[in-house]
């Protein structure tokens, strides 16, 4: 990608086209706290969602689609079964894996499974809030020490500011290249980098992280952008396409008084209404 603002804004439009003309088959094992939401949310940026994780099935989903999440926030046995067969069979189709490494750094599990998946399979992008990723950066040798996400939430001491935008820019391109992936670090600001291009991205709301699952409809909806345009175009129009769903999902609860349930329904109403035009208009984003 070019490091020239204009002309990855100028790439918007043509890549939101492709993501819904593919209607790219999203492939997602992920946790049962946020599923429906992730199925929504795919649907609502234009792609199609596939829940799948019985073993007996996965070599033939895992065949027929354009792209797989795996997102760990719920593990069990099976599903570690399930994510292992699927990753394999998607390194033989040449199928993107995006990789959402929910709680990395909490559980000594949540390390083991994250970077066996990492070390072993090809993954095309990370998207995870700074706390998890920071995790995989200490666990891959890049950083010596780091702070453990609270669960599955950013630990405060972590959160991405305009005063630490550009160590945090810096560290996460040292871990995409060493990784050979792209990464999207999730927060109040947003870091997306492939280690050659690094982008900040200034949207969204403080009510977004009031809700359970926006970062894992992230992850999917990256994983559905992916699948119909290529990874850091395709990430990009993700977290653009969330980030300001959130900031008009929070305008319209303001102005009806009303909460964080109603904003959990107004963040897929407003995926839904996407536009190039808004997102071209709308985002704040800064070459780093
Ligand atoms: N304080 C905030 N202000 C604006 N947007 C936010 C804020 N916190 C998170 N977001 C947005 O919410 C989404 C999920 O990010 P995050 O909360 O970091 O992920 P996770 O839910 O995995 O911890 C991203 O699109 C991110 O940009
Ligand atoms: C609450 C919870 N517990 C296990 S997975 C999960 C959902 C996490 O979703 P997100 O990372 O998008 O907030
Ligand atoms: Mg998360």
């Amino acid at each position: 990608m070019t490091n020239n603002k204009i002309e990855i804004l100028d790439k918007i439009e043509e890549n939101l086209i492709k993501i819904r003309e593919k209607n790219a088959l999203t492939h997602c094992i992920t946790n049962s706290v946020t599923i429906n939401d992730c199925a929504n949310a795919v649907l609502a940026i234009g792609g199609s969602p596939f829940m799948a994780e019985d073993a007996e099935e996965l070599e033939e989903v895992v065949a027929i689609a354009d792209v797989l999440v795996i997102n760990i926030g719920k593990l069990s046995k099976n599903q570690i079964k399930a994510m292992e067969i699927s990753c394999k069979k998607a390194d033989e189709t040449n199928t993107p894996i995006i990789l959402d490494p929910v709680g990395v750094g909490v559980t000594e599990l949540r390390n083991k499974i994250t970077m066996n998946l990492i070390d072993n399979h090809n993954i095309t992008a990370i998207r995870g809030n700074i706390s998890e990723v920071k995790s995989i950066a200490k666990l891959s040798g890049v950083l010596d020490e780091s702070n453990t996400a609270k669960g599955v939430d950013v630990n405060v001491d972590d959160i991405i500011t305009k005063q630490n935008l550009k160590t945090n820019g810096e560290l996460i391109s040292t871990l995409a290249s060493k990784l050979n992936t792209v990464i999207l670090a999730s927060g109040p600001i947003d870091i997306l980098t492939d280690g050659k291009t690094t982008i900040a991205i200034d949207n969204g709301d403080d009510m977004m992280p009031l809700i359970t699952g926006s970062g894992c409809m992230l992850s999917s909806v990256v994983g559905s952008c992916i699948g119909g345009s290529n990874p850091l175009e395709g990430s990009l129009i993700a977290i653009l396409a969330m980030n300001i769903a959130g900031e008009k999902a929070r305008a319209k609860v303001d102005e009806k008084d009303e909460g964080t349930g109603s904003f959990r329904t107004y963040l897929i109403d407003y995926l839904y209404k996407t536009n190039s035009e808004s997102l071209i208009n709308e985002s704040n984003i800064m070459i780093l």
